[in-house]
This record gives structure tokens, sequence and C-alpha cells, in this order.
């Protein structure tokens, strides 16, 4: 098979090299500092491709390449934090070898950039050394979310299990084998409203609120106080809708506490809210509905009343008052999240750029 040369891209900043092959779903075959052989698709269909280049000074024996679907990513590291006045060896260009304008940066510009990274990493250690207890908080919170993630994880993965080993009769009691799982991890969701307060967390203290106010109602007022509500199959969907988005929740949080970001992670977090949430609304909703005739029949938390008025009032007028309160918190959640998600893209985007 004839072997090709595929047209390369490169940047440099003082410390490294990028390479940009320009061929998709490529294969990076044997490589040196200096060549490189690659089986993939270029501009002749598919072949074998190779290139050499002779680098204008030494460069670190290990190299970095990433095979994306539409070209290969390259870094090599230069020997010595130097700015090079060109690529290779030799003065004339190779034909096949172009600046790559996407990274591309002039000495004084890659200068700013090295200074920018420096800067903020001294400006992180003044932070972290002048509030002594940032440490402490990143660890209580990293903690907090481990036990959240493991919480919520047991619940999803007991449920599941159960789902395929008993089908649908696992609607039935999933009340009885993972309510104290839930309960804990919905007492620890309290900490939510409190770290906003405490200036812990950036979220905002009202849609924390809202969301765990909402989950206590459910759990501990409908599903808690009503054994008749207990074996519904409504409680399944409810726990199944709020550890699935838990268990990636928690999970981002806790990368987030060691400043590490996960693509896919992050997706998930922001992202799967958009059909969980309403599905999780309605299905409290349900759990709601179906609680109304059992609250006017035991009479459960009714309201007395003077005995001109009646006897009491039943529980069932104030959660069909809370009926509309779901909605609208749904409303001002829903819209919450999606602004979360517009910041996180569009901040992220920036950064890129
Ligand atoms: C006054 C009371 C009125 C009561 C009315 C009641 C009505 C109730 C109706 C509503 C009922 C809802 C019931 C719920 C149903 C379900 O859950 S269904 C299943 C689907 N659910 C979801 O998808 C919601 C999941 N929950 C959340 O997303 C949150 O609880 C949230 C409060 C709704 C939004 O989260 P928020 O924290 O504001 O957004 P983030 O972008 O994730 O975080 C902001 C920044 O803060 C950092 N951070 C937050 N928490 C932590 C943490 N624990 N640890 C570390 N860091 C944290 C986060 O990293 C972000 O930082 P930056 O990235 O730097 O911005």
């Amino acid at each position: 098979m004839q072997i090709l040369t595929p047209h390369v891209y490169w940047a440099q900043r003082h410390g490294e090299i990028y390479l940009r092959v320009e061929l998709s779903d490529a294969k990076v075959g044997q490589s040196t500092t200096s060549s490189r052989l690659f089986s993939g698709h270029g501009a002749k269909g598919d072949n074998e491709y190779e290139f050499s280049l002779e680098f204008l000074r030494p460069v670190r024996s290990e190299i970095n390449h990433k095979s994306t679907q539409r070209q290969v990513d390259i870094k090599i590291k230069k020997q010595e934090e130097h700015w090079w006045d060109r690529l290779t060896l030799q003065e004339k260009k190779p034909l096949f070898l172009a600046p790559d304008f996407d990274r591309w940066l002039d000495e004084s510009d890659a200068e700013m950039e090295l200074q920018a990274k420096e800067e903020e990493k001294i400006n992180r250690i003044s932070v972290e050394s002048r509030v002594p207890y940032l440490g402490l908080k990143k660890g209580y919170l990293f903690m907090y979310n481990l036990v959240q993630f493991l919480g919520f994880s047991w619940v999803f993965v007991n449920m599941t299990v159960r789902l395929f080993i008993l089908g649908q009769d696992s609607f039935y009691d999933t009340f009885h084998t993972t309510a104290d799982m839930m309960y804990f991890c919905q007492m620890m969701a309290m900490l939510e409203v409190i770290n906003p307060l405490l200036g812990l967390v950036k979220t905002g203290f009202f849609p924390a609120m809202i969301q765990v106010t909402g989950r206590n109602v459910i759990l501990f007022v409908i599903f808690g106080s009503l054994e008749e509500m207990q074996n519904k199959p409504v409680v399944f969907f409810v726990f199944y809708l709020w550890s699935t988005i838990e268990i990636f929740r928690y999970p981002f949080y806790m990368l987030a506490c060691i400043g590490t970001d996960w693509k896919l992670l992050t997706w998930l977090r922001y992202s799967l809210w958009i059909p969980l949430y309403p599905l999780g609304v309605i299905a409290e909703a349900v759990a709601v509905i179906q609680s109304l005739p059992i609250f006017d029949e035991t009479r459960l938390f009714s309201f007395p009343l003077p005995a001109v008025l009646g006897h009491s009032l039943s529980f069932s007028y104030s959660l069909q008052l809370y009926l509309v309160l779901m909605f609208l918190g749904l409303f001002i959640n829903f819209r919450h999240l999606y602004k979360q998600r517009r910041r996180r893209y569009r901040s992220r985007k920036r950064k890129v750029h």
C-alpha cells in the first residue's frame, strides 16, 4: 500500500509544540520524536500516512497523542522552555506543514498567557493560605457529597436489582426496602439549605429550599405518615427519579471540590433534569392526589374547627393548595436549572477561546 503524507498544522508555547494531523478515524502506529505513522482516512481516502519532522531544537521523548473522529492531536514537550523561531531545522518549511491558526499565538501573546496562568496559580495559593478554613470547607463538602452519593447509589442499585429480579412486583415494596436510606439522605439534604446560608456554596437559598421542602413533604408527610401509601407503585417512581439525578449530581460536586471536571458527568448533571424534573413533579403530584382520600378518611393532621363551622378541616385541603405550589416550585426551579445550564456552557465556551 502507498504511504502518503497528511496535512499537519503546528503551533507552539514556550514549553511545548502542538501538532494537529488532519486524518479522520486515525490509528496511531509507530511513533518516534521525529516520525509518526498513522492509518486513517485522509484527503485521499483510507491509507497509511506518515510524516517526519526534524525539530529546530531537542524535544523530550514522551509524546502525548489523542485521536478524535476528525484529527489527531499531538503534544510534544520541548527539552528547554524556549521560544523557537520556526519548527524545523531546515529553513524551508515542508509543504505538508502549516500554522495551526486555531492555536496560534505569537511570542508576546504566549508570554501573556503564561503570565496569566502563573498569576492564577499564585492567587489560588494565596487565597488558600489567607483563608485557612478553605481546606476545611472543601473537605466538609467533599465528604457530604460522597455520603449522599453512596446513599443514593445504594437506593438506585437496590431498586434496579429488585426490578430485574422481581419485575413489577418490586414496585410494591420499594418503601420497605429503601425508606431508611432515603430518610437518611433526605435528612442530610437539609444541609443543602444551610450551606448557601453560611456561604459555603454558590447555590441560591430559595431553589434549594423549594427542592428540599418539596421532597420532605412527599417523603415524611405523604409516604412516611400514611401506611396506606407505602405499598403503592408511585413510591417506586418517585424514589427512582430522585436517585437517578443524584447519582450524577453528587459526584459532579465532588469533582468540583477537587477542581476537576469530567465533560460527560457535567453534561449529565446539567441535562438530565430536563426530563427528570417534570417527571419527578408529576410522580409527586400523583402521590399527593392518591393521598387526598386517605387524609379525608383518617382525619390525620386535620385542623380542628369551632363547632359552628363543622368538626375539622381535612389536611387534604392544605395538600390541594400544595399541589398548586408544586407546579409553581417546578417553574421556579426549572428556570433556575436552565439558567445554571446556560451559565455553565456559556462560561466554558468563553474559557475555550
Ligand atoms: C419556601 C418553600 C416553598 C415550598 C414549595 C414547595 C414546592 C415544591 C415543588 C418542587 C418539588 C420538587 C421536588 C423534586 C423533584 C425531583 O428532584 S425530581 C428529580 C430531578 N431533580 C433534579 O434534577 C433536581 C436536582 N436538584 C438540584 O439540582 C438542586 O437541588 C437545585 C437547588 C435545584 C439546583 O442546584 P444548584 O446548586 O443551584 O446548582 P448548581 O449549578 O449545581 O450549583 C451551583 C454552584 O454551587 C456549587 N455547589 C452546589 N452544591 C454543592 C455541593 N454540595 N458541594 C460542592 N459544590 C456545590 C456548584 O458546584 C456550583 O458551583 P459553580 O460550578 O462554581 O457555579
